[in-house]
C-alpha cells in the first residue's frame, strides 16, 4: 500500500461565481502525484464540510483541501481546528479573503502547483459567541450587509459595492457598552470588526495592521459613519492604510466582551449568524495548521 501523505479536496458545488471548472480534472493534471495519493469529495448540504474535514483529519490525512468561497474554506478549517491536518485552499469564492491574506495563488491551475511545494505553518483562529472565524467576524454594519448579501442571488464584487452604497445611508449606529484590555468604554457602535486577517476579501484591508499569528485580534472600532468618513475610510481600506482617528480607532487584543441593548446582527469570514446582545470574541494562538506557499 502506498505510504504517500493523503490530500482531500472537499468542493463545494454551489460555491464560485466563475463558470463551472471541472476542479478534478484540473487536480488529475496539476498535482504531483508522485509526492501525494488523493481523492476528492463534494458537499451535499451546508455544515457537510466540516464534518468531511473532521473525519478526514481523524483517519490522518495530511492535508484536506478546501475547493470554494470564504464559506467553504470556514467550514473546513473548522473541521481541521487543533488538529495536525494542514488547510489547503482552492480559491472560487468572490473575496477569499484568507488565500489572499495568506498569498495563495487566486488561479485554479497554480494554486493546485503550489500545494505541491508548500510548507505547512501555522495560524490564530478566533471565535464570536463560540462560532469560529480565520479572517474576521463583526457586529453591526458588516454583518448586516452579510445578512443582505446571503440572500441575494446575484454574488461578486459589483454587486457587493452597490448593496454598501445603497445601505450605507439607512444604517444608523447603536450604543454598546466594550471591555477591551481591561478598560469599559460606553460608545456608539455603527461597526466592530474584530480581524485575525488583515481583510475582509477582495483587498478590502479593515485591519492593515492584523497578523495572522501573532496572538491577537486586531479590532476596529467606527463609531459613527457619515459620508465624508465613508470616503475616508474606503479609500484607507482599499489602499491598505489605516484611516484616521475621527473616521475608526483600532486596538490589539486577545479577547473583546461587548454588550448592547437592542440586538446586534454578527458574522463570522462574512457569514452571517444571527443576532445577539451580547458577544464574546476570543482568540485561539496558532490553532490551525495551513499550506503555504514555499
Ligand atoms: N452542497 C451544498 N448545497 C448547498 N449549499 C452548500 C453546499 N455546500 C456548501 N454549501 C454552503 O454554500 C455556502 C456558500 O459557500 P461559499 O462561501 O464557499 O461560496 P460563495 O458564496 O460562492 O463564495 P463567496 O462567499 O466568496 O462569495 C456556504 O455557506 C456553505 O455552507
Amino acid at each position: 500500500m502506498s505510504k504517500l501523505p493523503r490530500i482531500r479536496f472537499i468542493i463545494n458545488p454551489v460555491s464560485g461565481t466563475r463558470s463551472k471548472v471541472d476542479v478534478a480534472a484540473r487536480v488529475k493534471l496539476n498535482l504531483d502525484h508522485s509526492k501525494h495519493d488523493h481523492d476528492i469529495v463534494y458537499t451535499d448540504y451546508a455544515g457537510h464540510a466540516t464534518e468531511l474535514a473532521a473525519a478526514a483529519a481523524a483517519d490522518g490525512f495530511a492535508i484536506v483541501v478546501a475547493v470554494g468561497g470564504d464559506g467553504t474554506v470556514n467550514e473546513v478549517a473548522r473541521g481541521l481546528l487543533h488538529t495536525n491536518t494542514a488547510l489547503g485552499i482552492l480559491p472560487k469564492g468572490s473575496g477569499n479573503g484568507l488565500a489572499r491574506h495568506l498569498q495563495l495563488p487566486l488561479k485554479l491551475d497554480n494554486a493546485i502547483k503550489a500545494l505541491n511545494t508548500g510548507q505547512i505553518s501555522e495560524i490564530d483562529s478566533g471565535t464570536i459567541n463560540d462560532v469560529p472565524f480565520f479572517t474576521t467576524s463583526g457586529i453591526g454594519f458588516d454583518a448586516y450587509i452579510s445578512s443582505v448579501f446571503a440572500g441575494n442571488k446575484k454574488r461578486g464584487l459589483k454587486t457587493y459595492v452597490e448593496l454598501v452604497l445603497k445601505e450605507v445611508r439607512a444604517y444608523k449606529h447603536l450604543p454598546v457598552k466594550v471591555t477591551i484590555n481591561s478598560t469599559e468604554l460606553e460608545t456608539d457602535c455603527f461597526v466592530m470588526a474584530f480581524a485575525n486577517a488583515a481583510q475582509y476579501g477582495n483587498n478590502a484591508y479593515i485591519a492593515p495592521l492584523a497578523d495572522i499569528r501573532d496572538g491577537l485580534l486586531d479590532v476596529c472600532l467606527v463609531r459613527q459613519l457619515d459620508f465624508v468618513k465613508a470616503i475616508n475610510l474606503s479609500y484607507c481600506m482599499l489602499t491598505r492604510q489605516l484611516a484616521n482617528v475621527q473616521s475608526a480607532e483600532y486596538f490589539k487584543t486577545t479577547g473583546v466582551h461587548v454588550q448592547t441593548e437592542q440586538p446586534m446582527m454578527f458574522h463570522a469570514d462574512g457569514e452571517y449568524k444571527g443576532k445577539a446582545t451580547e458577544f464574546e470574541v476570543k482568540l485561539n494562538p496558532l490553532s490551525l495548521k495551513v499550506v503555504i506557499p514555499s
